[in-house]
């Protein structure tokens, strides 16, 4: 029972309270059983059996030595002090006729002889004499013809005293006190009902093996009421059996110890069906099942402390309680509780088949507004917004994975950190998505029945997006599962749109060959940057760059090699240069690169810096060096095509000052620069 506590109860603070007091019943039990045990020895004579209406005829587990046998004509047997005699008086109830068996479960005597009363003699029964036959059921007398029978019929009447003598000889195989033969005695029914129970008690044991190693292998506490009630049943059906009786002290009633296993295996069978409630995701089917099986394992139960009235049960009770533990094993093996240290229970739902739901043409607009956001802080909040409108507030965590790094974004505080704190938990699974169809979802139950559904948005391979909504606790759902996938969906289809227009937008933007920014691109956003340093009064420096000699690379080399080349000049370049500088091709080999915020001074510094880059490269096929431009803007009238100009012109300076080297324009007069020859 101990799992069903939440794990602070396994602390130390309250394992310790409860290991002990499980040490004191159990040592309280031992002592009553051995105040039992002392009281019993004081019985000189062991009860013999009698009958009553509720027990027609029982067996003592003592049989009453006696010296000799009473009947003279036994006293005739040879050799008297090899053997030991024993009585056993029977007394059958007129109620019952039916006959009876005496059942051993073993016999390691030589001899073992049973003197039946004479009446209703079989034919082929050996008669002694007038009062007894002898049944010869010791391993000495075993043969072909007496083959090993450990039952005989009793011949008894209703309502008559039975006396049955039993000789043995005094050396056992075993050395086995005859005090402790298993040996019971059952009317015909009940021995079948003991062959049934034997069976069903062989299946339970097997189970209860297989459920513990499965425990072991998953290392899973969620299996361990299954095994607590199937111990329970496995007594319970030890006990029917009658084996348990020669085990505990005579005193205790056993009708009353196996009520108590009974009640015992019912109640561990609602535990189970808890557990089962508690640990497997649960879905109207399972609910419908589990509901079903709890509600007929209560009714036997409250029929059994009510109706049968402190009694054992009876055969179909005993055959239902094994059919609930052989579906409830069933049941654990096909629904398959959750693993351990896994907070979550967590299974993967396919996708709808159904349509999509048309939303309303505000939705839709709404929805269409996602193209328009360029920012993804912007993105994530508007699909917030979107999800709040539509999903009646239900709290909802948009999870993010970029560069290699997870962001949440929620309008819910408690829903952000909830994620948050088990992230790794919600991660794993999450990642798992993108594999699936676009419909599929994951749902997380943690241990308080709370739900969560895990979608995945997008398909952009370098910046990942799923969305956790929070739709409330077991089947009390703020939501419908279609209502998430449906916005789920259309969210999708509006973002990989996005996602499109972005590419081509970006496609559109870019140089081909070397992947910097082409020409146009390169003059709006220039354009932008030099307006707001003006705005701020503060410098834009910008370089006209081309490669020196570049023609006898591609006479030498080839026009690929010289594209490759091209190539990677260009990112020399860009490396070079800190992240807010603007870079483009300008044409052939020649690039532009805008410096925000850069005096002329800062800028020939940057320049310098490019320039000793290229000439230090020294991964392509010959020596690359490069001539550079520098113009800076200096007030008002200053545009990007009077820039561009100024530094092309400085940069034909410096092709005629003998190459690799910078020229600064006029607008950099107040320089005074000093640059290595050649
Ligand atoms: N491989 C390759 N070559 C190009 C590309 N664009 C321009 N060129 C070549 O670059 C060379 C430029 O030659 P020029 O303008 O004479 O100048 P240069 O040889 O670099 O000599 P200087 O500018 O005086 O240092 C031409 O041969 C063009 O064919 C290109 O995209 N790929």
């Amino acid at each position: 029972m101990m799992v069903f506590l939440p794990r602070r109860y396994l602390s130390g603070r309250y394992l310790q309270p409860a290991l002990s007091a499980i040490c004191f019943l159990l040592l309280l039990q031992l002592s009553l059983m051995a105040w039992g045990a002392a009281a019993n020895k004081t019985i000189a004579t062991p009860p013999v059996a009698t009958g009553t209406i509720n027990h027609p005829v029982s067996l003592s587990p003592y049989l009453v030595p006696i010296t000799s046998p009473s009947d003279s004509l036994l006293q005739t047997e040879s050799e008297p002090e090899r053997y030991l005699w024993y009585q056993l008086n029977l007394v059958l109830s007129p109620d019952f006729s039916t006959d009876w068996l005496l059942v051993f479960s073993r016999i390691p005597h030589p001899v073992l002889d049973i003197y039946l009363p004479e009446n209703k003699l079989s034919t082929n029964e050996l008669s002694l004499n007038r009062q007894y036959q002898i049944k010869r059921m010791g391993v000495d007398s075993l043969s072909a013809s007496n083959p090993d029978v450990r039952t005989i019929r009793l011949p008894l009447t209703s309502g008559q005293t039975h006396k049955l003598l039993i000789k043995v000889s005094k050396q056992s195989s075993r050395n086995l006190a005859p005090e402790l033969w298993p040996a019971s005695l059952y009317s015909l029914s009940e021995y079948r009902y003991h062959a049934l129970s034997a069976s069903l008690q062989t299946i339970m044991l097997a189970m209860l093996g297989a459920v513990l190693a499965t425990a072991l292998i998953k290392k899973t506490y969620l299996y361990l009421p299954l095994g607590a009630h199937l111990s329970a049943i496995s007594l319970l059906l030890v006990a029917l059996n009658g084996s348990l009786f020669r085990l505990i002290p005579y005193n205790i009633d056993p009708g009353q110890l196996v009520s108590t296993v009974t009640v015992l295996t019912m109640l561990s069978a609602l535990a189970c069906y808890l557990n089962l409630f508690r640990v497997t995701r649960l879905t109207p089917k399972t609910i419908m099942t589990l509901s079903g099986a709890t509600l007929v394992a209560s009714g036997l139960m409250f029929g059994f402390v009510f109706a049968v009235d402190n009694t054992v049960p009876s055969l179909p009770l005993v055959l239902l309680l094994c059919l609930q533990s052989i579906s409830l094993t069933l049941l654990h093996y096909l629904l398959q509780p959750g693993q351990k240290k896994q907070p979550f229970t967590v299974n993967l739902i396919k996708g709808a088949e159904s349509k999509r739901r048309v939303f309303s043409q505000h939705f839709r607009e709404s929805l269409l507004q996602l193209n328009q956001q360029d920012d993804n802080n912007e993105l994530t909040e508007h699909i917030l917004d979107i999800i709040d409108g539509t999903l009646h507030k239900t709290p909802a965590v948009l999870l993010q994975y970029e560069n290699n790094e997870w962001q949440l974004s929620s309008h819910s505080t408690k829903a952000k950190q909830q994620i948050d704190r088990e992230l790794e938990h919600f991660v794993s699974p999450l990642t798992q998505l993108p594999d699936h169809d676009s419909d599929d979802q994951i749902h997380f139950q943690d241990k308080q029945g709370n739900s969560f559904w895990g979608f995945h948005l997008n398909d952009d391979a370098e910046r990942q997006l799923f969305l956790v909504l929070f739709p409330g606790k077991y089947q009390r759902e703020t939501i419908t599962r279609q209502q998430a996938l449906d916005l789920c969906s259309h969210i999708k289809t509006i973002l990989k749109a996005n996602q499109q227009t972005r590419f081509w937008q970006l496609q559109a933007s870019l140089d081909p060959l070397t992947g910097l920014l082409n020409r146009n691109r390169f003059f709006q956003e220039a354009e932008q940057q030099i307006e707001a340093c003006k705005q701020q009064q503060l410098p834009c420096s910008l370089l006209f760059v081309d490669i020196d000699d570049f023609k006898r690379i591609n006479d030498q080399f080839g026009h690929p090699a010289g594209d490759r080349i091209l190539v990677e000049i260009a990112h020399q370049i860009r490396d070079s240069l800190r992240q807010q500088d603007l870079i483009a091709r300008y044409g052939g080999e020649e690039f532009v690169i805008l410096l925000p915020v850069t005096s002329a001074w800062q800028g020939t510094r940057i320049a310098e810096r490019v320039r000793t880059r290229v000439e230090r490269y020294t991964a392509s096929p010959m020596p690359v060096t490069l001539s550079l431009g520098l113009a800076v803007t200096t007030g008002e009238a200053d545009s990007l095509n009077q820039l561009i100009n100024e530094a092309d012109n400085a940069m034909y300076t410096a092709k005629k000052h003998g190459k690799n080297r910078l020229e600064a324009g006029p607008s950099c007069s107040d320089l005074r620069l000093s640059w290595p020859e050649g």
